[in-house]
């Protein structure tokens, strides 16, 4: 039997292990697989506990758990861990983003409307504007806004006290804040790449939910091949599963695994087509470094942020990329993953 391969294909602007949702379908199923309280939540033990113990806190005393900041690639859990956050709080969440909040007033409506000790979630908050940003001090620090009223001379400012409650921001770099927003963070939370063990579990977990069959190796492979990212491993297990139900018997076994990943062009690093494009653009083109980000930008064809936010991170934390200030270098590894001889000053540059 012959399998059209655009069953498999995504649009062409989508990678993959793009760590950004891909359609709207794909965030109703992420939704679904997602852990709702920490039970249920893998991997991040420090973050974690660190959280446990405070939300266990401030629940016995009755007040608002101190704001949080989540920061980390795309990807990670961080809106995972908002939800749970306010779960475990026994309290609502309201959720919005830094983009979507173009005005003061929309920030000061959602504020307003909060219950007591209920979480506010804004994603991408590094991306809020200087003037609702403004509008945030006071309310984190004496949950309190300054509102104008009405226009012209007779514009007045009045203070509205607001209900108690928690701040949860999330974003990809902790570096774009500014300094007064982050330092009202009382809980700073860094999410790391996750195990290919842990990784294995979510997969389990969700090869459960979603009734696929799976052996312990077909599971572990996806693990391993998924650039340490809950996102991606869950996205590889739906396609996984696809090419099991046409191509084998609808288990997931260690050989379908391999086979599926092969033809999306996952290596067996967990490295696809815009990673391994990265690494030889800097190798091939660059010498193997160092060279700047916009260089390597317009090399592949990649945006600057994308390539700092999501394609390097993995990169450089599985020691095939290292970033100085003189710009990104490849490493050895890197050399022998891509099969290129390394230049003898490569072996100066890193010590095996
Ligand atoms: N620790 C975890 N245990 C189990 N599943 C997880 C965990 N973290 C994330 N996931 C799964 O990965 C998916 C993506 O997680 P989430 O949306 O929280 O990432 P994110 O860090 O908010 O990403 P982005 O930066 O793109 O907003 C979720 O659907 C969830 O099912
Ligand atoms: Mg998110």
């Amino acid at each position: 039997m012959s399998i059209q391969t655009d069953d498999f294909e995504l649009p062409p602007s989508k990678r993959v292990i793009s760590t950004e949702p891909a359609s709207p379908q794909e965030e109703a199923i992420e939704r679904a697989l997602r852990p709702k309280l920490f039970d249920d939540y893998v991997g991040q033990a420090k973050t974690r506990e660190q959280l446990e113990i405070f939300i266990g806190a401030a629940r016995k005393r009755g007040e608002a758990l101190d704001h949080v900041l989540l920061f980390g690639p795309p990807g990670l859990g961080k809106t995972t861990l908002s939800h749970i956050i306010a779960h475990e709080l026994g309290v609502n969440l309201r959720q919005t983003s830094g983009p979507v909040l173009e005005k003061p007033k929309d920030l000061a409506a959602l504020l307003t409307n909060l219950e007591k000790n209920d979480v506010l979630f804004i994603d991408e908050i590094h991306r809020l504007s200087p003037v609702v940003e403004e509008i945030l001090y006071p309310a984190l620090e004496d949950y309190q806004i300054d509102i104008m009223i009405g226009e012209g001379p007779a514009a007045r400012s009045i203070k509205l006290d607001l209900q108690p409650f928690t701040l949860v921001g999330a974003t990809t770099r902790a570096g774009m804040l500014t300094n007064p927003l982050r330092d009202r963070f009382g809980i700073v939370a860094r999410l790391e790449f996750y195990t290919p063990e842990e990784l294995a579990r979510i997969v389990k977990r969700s090869a459960g939910l979603l009734n696929a069959p799976m052996e312990e190796k077909g599971g572990a492979e996806i693990a391993r091949r998924s650039r340490g990212t809950p996102r991606i491993a869950n996205r590889l297990l739906r396609r996984v599963r696809d090419y099991a139900d046409v191509k084998g018997t609808g288990t997931i076994t260690l050989d379908i695994a391999n086979m599926a990943l092969k033809m999306l062009d996952v290596d067996p690093q967990g490295f696809d087509v815009m990673d391994r494009k990265l690494l030889e653009a800097v190798i091939h083109r660059f010498d193997g470094g160092p060279v700047g980000l916009d260089n390597i930008a317009a090399s592949i064809g990649e945006e600057r942020d994308t390539i700092e936010d999501v394609i390097e991170p993995y990169l450089i934390q599985q020691g095939f990329l290292q970033r100085t200030p003189r710009g990104r270098i490849a490493t050895l590894a890197a050399y022998r993953h891509l099969g290129v001889t390394p230049p003898k000053s490569a072996g100066e540059l890193f010590s095996e």
